[in-house]
């Protein structure tokens, strides 16, 4: 068994593989006090597993903490933390220095070639909204990073003294109230932002959304896409098999 961690600017979401199968993930709020106490006791609980593999964005910390946890857990434990290179399983990083490159984003490459072959554009709607492009020979031609719907709503609410917080429904309508055209104002950013990249490439890629806010994109976007949340966790899984295999 694998323990497969990924930690965003967000969330930690983990999840276990088993035989090359992902179970369910789970996620966490990591900034909550107990969080540490929350998530040993999951893992308490689940089968000792034979690797750990940490992805994170966020601070060194919290990957040192959780290291720190499971190796009290399961002594002896191998630990994986994958990074960005400048090519790896036939994708080659488009990035002038690939280890800047997120490692989420990168694991979500590893997994658009294997599961998404093709010309494929991989955006992730988290705390940011990533669009990376990938080619059917394993290419990336680079990306985008904007803010997060959530991080859209709570910068206008932190930096004017007029506009509210609220996490209401949100749809593209034009509103006629405050909070309703904050909520439309933001998610039609994003809608639009991902409908105006692909309309400027000089082809046709597929699209795949992974992220919290996937759904919610996919179902206001006026063009075709796939929701994959699984995306990071299935590149990690092949970084792992591959890491044991070397
Ligand atoms: N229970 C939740 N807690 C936090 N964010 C959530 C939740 N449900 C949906 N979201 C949305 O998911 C986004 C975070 O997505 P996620 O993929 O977890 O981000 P990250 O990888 O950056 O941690 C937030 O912007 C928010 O709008
Ligand atoms: C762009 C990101 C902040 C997205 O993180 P997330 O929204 O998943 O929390 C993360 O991939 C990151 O820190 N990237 C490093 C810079 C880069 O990819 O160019
Ligand atoms: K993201």
């Amino acid at each position: 068994m694998i323990l497969l961690v990924d930690v965003g600017n967000s969330r930690l979401k983990w999840t276990q593989a088993n035989a090359g199968l992902l179970q369910p993930t789970l996620f966490m709020d990591y900034r909550q006090a107990d969080f540490l106490e929350c998530l040993r006791e999951f893992w308490l609980h689940i089968a000792a597993p034979r690797q750990l593999a940490i992805a994170s964005v966020s601070e060194n910390a919290v990957t040192l903490l959780l290291l720190e946890m499971a190796r009290a857990l399961w002594p002896g434990i191998e630990v994986i933390i994958p990074r960005a290179s400048q090519a790896a399983f036939n994708v080659k990083n488009a990035y002038a220095q690939p280890e800047r490159l997120g490692v989420d984003r990168w694991l979500a490459l590893l997994a658009a070639h294997r599961y998404y072959p093709g010309d494929t554009c991989i955006v992730d709607c988290g705390t940011a909204i990533t669009i990376d492009f990938i080619e059917t020979d394993g290419k990336h031609l680079g990306g985008l990073i904007s803010p997060g719907l959530l991080l859209m709503k709570k910068s206008l609410a932190q930096n004017t003294a007029a506009l509210p917080f609220n996490e209401d429904q949100a749809d593209t309508q034009l509103a006629v109230v405050t909070e309703a055209a904050i909520n439309n104002g933001t998610l039609l950013a994003a809608a639009g932002l991902v409908e105006a990249t692909l309309a400027r490439q000089p082809k046709v890629y597929r699209l795949v959304l992974s992220g919290g806010d996937a759904e919610t994109v996919a179902r206001y976007l006026a063009i075709p896409s796939i929701v994959d949340s699984d995306l990071v966790f299935k590149g990690m899984l092949n970084y792992c098999r591959n890491e044991n295999a070397s």
